[in-house]
């Protein structure tokens, strides 16, 4: 199996019990998770030596992240130690018509005030199969921005294949101030992973007319991912696609494109869905796994997507499910009896 690195941030999510309102609740539960660090189990999960790189304080509640991080497998040897704040975010979860909310209080955490010299990115890279980052890495602060380029310029000086997840966050950047760091960036990348918004908003590319009802359809992206694929020379470009046209109804699939063809994988209708929270950095771990090991992107993709699904039904942000899980869902074994 291979070395596979992130590079993010893990936080402390504080939720209410259930569907509690926040100004209701009494006490929180705490669910650590945080992009990089969810894709970082993902991999863990599947056996491959995942390597998560952040900075995190000593303290005991610095401890809790890098526990949760080990407690699955991930390496946590690239985590530099310092600092005052472990980033927070509380998460309500919505029901019927309300929908969830996140408020983030993550400002001056340790990984947004990290420098250069807390990590030496040849030694992260050495040996590494492949890298990932999401946007969210470079928009907590223009410090993590600048991590971000360090470690994706040794990635390439290693050899090393990089995935991002576009992932814009609205409540930490605007999409001006997002286009103008992801865009170089991309010059890095190899596995370009986001949907239309996040196209749109952190790269600059306009959506094809053919949106409908606010939701681009699969023959809709194509435009996207040649502009996207001519303009950044990416190897592969991917989204996840929700179909949610009612409350109860939530079609999830996936498409990829690799400049030749354009592959869509089957959907999945997911009901209930027990916690989204990690639902795309599921896939992008997934993805990542798929291309390494599968023969075609088709495979791999359905892989992600399978892998994505099972997520919806777990909760907390980390996708607990084995290589078997998975397959077994993609190739169309899984029929929610008890397993005995
Ligand atoms: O929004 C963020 O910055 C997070 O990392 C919180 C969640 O873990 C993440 O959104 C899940 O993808």
């Amino acid at each position: 199996m291979a070395k596979i690195v992130t590079l993010g941030e893990i936080m402390l999510r504080l939720s209410p019990q259930g569907n509690d309102r926040f100004i209701q609740s009494e006490s929180f539960r705490i669910i650590p998770g945080g992009g990089e660090a969810n894709v970082a189990i993902s991999v863990a999960n599947y056996g491959h030596e995942a390597y998560f790189v952040s900075k995190l304080p000593k303290h005991e509640i610095g401890q809790i992240a890098v526990n949760a991080l080990r407690r699955y497998g991930v390496n946590t040897e690239f985590v530099a130690r310092g600092g005052d704040r472990v980033g927070l975010y509380y998460a309500e979860t919505g029901a019927s018509m309300r929908p969830s909310k996140v408020i983030y209080d993550r400002a001056h955490s340790s990984i947004a005030e990290a420098d250069p010299s807390d990590f030496d990115f040849d030694k992260i890279m050495e040996g590494a199969a492949w890298f990932h980052w999401s946007g969210i890495t470079p928009a907590i602060s223009d410090k993590a921005a600048e991590l971000t380029k360090l470690a994706c310029e040794a990635a390439k000086r290693h050899g090393v294949t990089v995935s991002v997840d576009l992932n814009f966050r609205k409540k930490l950047w605007t999409s001006e101030k997002a286009i103008s760091i992801m865009r170089p960036l991309m010059k890095y990348v190899d596995v370009c992973i986001g949907n239309e918004e996040d196209a749109e908003l952190c790269l600059g590319f306009k959506p094809d007319a053919d949106v409908e009802g606010g939701q681009t359809d699969a023959a809709g992206y194509e435009g996207i991912f040649k502009q996207m694929m001519q303009e950044f020379g990416f190897k592969y470009v991917v989204s996840t696609l929700r179909e949610s046209y009612s409350a109860t109804f939530n079609g999830w699939k996936a498409l990829i494109y690799d400049g030749k063809e354009f592959y869509q994988s089957k959907r999945y209708e997911i009901n209930p869905i027990i916690d989204r929270v990690g639902g795309g950095d599921s896939f992008s771990g997934g993805l990542i796994h798929g291309l390494l090991t599968k023969k075609t992107q088709g495979e791999a993709l359905e892989f992600a997507v399978a892998a994505s699904a099972l997520k919806h039904t777990i909760n907390g942000d980390f996708n607990l499910v084995s290589v078997d899980e998975v397959e077994a869902l993609a190739g169309g074994n899984a029929n929610g009896r008890v397993q005995r």
